[in-house]
């Protein structure tokens, strides 16, 4: 078993929500005036996809061993991604063993001189998430056993969504709302932004957890202006407050936060040097990255290992079974994020919706691990989703 070779690699492109979670129609709440860096080019302020958020789309890796056993994964990226995936990584799978430790590592350091964060190491991810989802159909063991083994029975969730207090109703430990004015929109937005949370605190209760999702779209001036007068709302954290590349901001806005609320990011970062970069300069209390993104699920064990040796939490952004999988295992990611997906944050859907068949979801707020109890990552891809193989060799 363990010398099963890669056959064959295949990589492919989906259009319309599922791993691409921004590519919705219109009337979305995921779409409606969210305070982003193009925020101060009113044009762009709207809408998300005005600027170009959905146009990457989704990819899907598939990986088929010797023995027939196919592998996939879906991740952020595209057509880029195909192309990167066909016509450059595919080198260091086909013809490699199945558990080849070296395939991540030849991947990273032959596209360093184009890659280290961003498109490049979302491709990567989707390679080495499908690389896990294959070894679990092999061996017939779901990715959490694979990983060591659950440390819980059981997953609690919060909910990002534009409703907490609907998603209070479902269940769900907290809240996270997207922050609607970035600074351009000056004192008015900032008093809007704390009006709806301070509207949002009154339905929900004292005890709910509540936060607010800026998309790395502040100033510090302003991230700390936000969070002082959030603090009376009981907000919980501030989330993504800077651009990523600002861990001197990070830092700053760590110290300057009111005592026992939060700063969290990482969902944009990549890697275990991104990820030291935030751990070791004390950029936040917990760090978000997302497997899909951050270098899959090989690398996120080992930032993870990072981060609790920095005494931080890890709470990975969305990405749906393959967070679901690794949160199981960890001591130091005692909750997981749920998106609401459905348009006006009513309901749960599949965080994937419509790309996966057999997605679990969270019921009243948590998954039993026996959701989880299925060969890889326990998903398949829906059939009725129109694949397209852009750079078929
Ligand atoms: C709601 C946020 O703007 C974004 O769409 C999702 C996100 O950052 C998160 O789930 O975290
Ligand atoms: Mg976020």
């Amino acid at each position: 078993m363990g010398h099963l070779t890669i056959k064959h690699v295949r990589a492919f492109v989906l259009r319309g929500g599922g791993a691409d979670y921004h590519d919705q129609a219109d009337g979305h709440w995921i779409d409606d005036h969210i305070s982003t860096p193009m925020s101060k080019y009113p044009e762009y302020r709207q809408s998300r996809r005005s600027f170009g958020i959905n146009v990457l789309g989704t990819l899907v890796v598939e990986i088929e061993a010797s023995n027939g056993t196919v592998g996939f994964a879906v991740t952020t990226g595209g057509e880029p991604a195909a192309y990167i995936v066909e016509k450059h990584l595919a080198r260091f799978l086909e013809g490699a063993r199945v558990t080849d430790e070296k395939i991540w590592d030849q991947m990273y350091q032959s596209t360093l001189y184009y890659g280290r964060k961003g498109l490049v190491i979302n491709t990567i991810s989707g390679v080495d998430l499908a690389l896990w989802d294959l070894l679990g159909k092999i061996r017939q063991e779901p990715v959490h056993q694979l990983l060591g083994g659950a440390v819980r029975d059981e997953l609690q969730f919060y909910a990002t969504g534009a409703r907490p207090d609907l998603a209070q109703k479902m269940g769900f430990i907290g809240g996270k709302m997207p922050l609607h004015h970035g600074p351009s929109e000056g004192e008015e937005g900032l008093r809007k932004n704390l009006e709806a949370l301070a509207t949002m605190r009154e339905r929900v209760g004292p005890d709910f957890w509540l936060m607010l999702d800026c998309w790395m779209s502040l100033d510090l001036n302003y991230a700390t202006k936000l969070a002082i007068g959030a603090h009376e709302h009981g907000l919980k954290w501030i989330e993504e407050a800077l651009s990523p590349d600002d861990y001197w901001g990070y830092a700053a806005l760590r110290n300057n936060v009111p005592k026992g609320m939060l700063v969290t990011t990482g969902e944009h970062e990549a890697t275990r040097w991104g990820f030291r970069m935030l751990l070791e300069m004390g950029c936040c209390d917990i760090i978000q990255p997302d497997v899909g993104w951050c270098g899959g699920l090989t690398e996120l064990v080992k930032i993870s290992a990072l981060a609790d040796a920095h005494n931080a939490m890890v709470v990975p952004h969305g990405s749906s079974v393959y967070s679901y999988h690794f949160v199981a295992t960890r001591h130091n990611s005692p909750f997981a994020e749920f998106l609401m997906m459905a348009p006006k944050a009513d309901e749960v859907v599949p965080m994937f919706h419509p790309q996966l068949l057999g997605e679990p979801v969270p019921v009243n707020g948590r998954m039993r691990l026996s959701a989880l109890d299925k060969p890889g990552f326990g998903v398949d891809l829906n059939p009725d989703c129109q694949l397209h193989r852009p750079y078929n060799r």
